[in-house]
């Protein structure tokens, strides 16, 4: 199965909640598009600890730190979704993470969650509490559900508002998969306490 972890917005914890699933489904891990120096292939493989997950290669890794249809522009690529292929092999499941938010551009007419559509993936949804987190999280929802994708449920990330996460909930009729608390740090401990919380509950 392959799962796309997508968010509300950038920073909301998808390399977090990435490797958290990748930890517990001991799946592959795979970040199609990378922009900016630091590459979140290389934190998820810090993050996890077991024998089976493989992590893969970015199809295009920008240094530029920004949207990736404006990264490709200054570094003189086209995003082409032709050449974006899934990697590894077919038996195991693979957690592929976007980048920022569902319309965030590649190129003039793609955006990453068409890199969904493509894989035929079912979605991991970030969400997080702030003020106007209601309205991000369900136009989010809108535009998944409008590209015909299953949504897997969504993560609550973050400093807790049950008043919030109810309300998304309740209207959206999606499952809340999980609630990530405010960690002072991330490390294996943390990502495997999660994972294990995640598999025992997973259907
Ligand atoms: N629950 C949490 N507790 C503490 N730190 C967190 C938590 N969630 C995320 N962070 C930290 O916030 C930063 C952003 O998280 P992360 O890199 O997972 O976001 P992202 O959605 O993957 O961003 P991008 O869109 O760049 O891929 C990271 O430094 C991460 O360690
Ligand atoms: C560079 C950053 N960490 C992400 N990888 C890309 C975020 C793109 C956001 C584009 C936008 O919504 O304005
Ligand atoms: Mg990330």
């Amino acid at each position: 199965m392959n799962y796309f972890v997508t968010a509300i917005n950038t920073d909301s914890g998808k390399t977090l909640v990435s490797a958290i699933l990748t930890q517990a489904l001991q799946a592959d891990y795979w970040k199609p598009i990378q922009s900016g120096v630091e590459r979140d292939a290389d934190k998820v493989r810090d993050l996890i600890n077991n024998n089976h997950s493989l992590i893969f290669n970015e199809s295009y890794w920008f240094q530029t730190p920004a949207s990736p249809h404006y990264a490709a522009e200054v570094e003189n690529v086209t995003i082409d979704l032709d050449k974006i292929l899934i990697p590894g092999n077919k038996g195991n499941n693979l957690v592929i993470e976007g980048a920022g938010g569902v319309l965030v551009p590649l190129n003039d007419t793609h955006f990453v969650i068409d890199l969904a559509v493509k894989f035929n993936s079912e979605i991991i949804l970030v969400s997080n509490n702030y003020l106007g987190s209601i309205n991000h999280t369900l136009l989010t929802i809108n535009e998944i559900k409008r590209r015909g994708l299953s949504i897997k449920g969504i993560v609550f990330n973050g400093p807790r508002n049950e008043s919030t996460e109810d309300f998304i909930l309740k209207y959206s009729g999606l499952k809340c998969l999980l609630r990530i608390n405010q960690e002072k740090e991330i490390d294996q401990f943390v990502v495997n306490k999660y994972a294990i919380e995640l598999f025992n509950t997973w259907e």
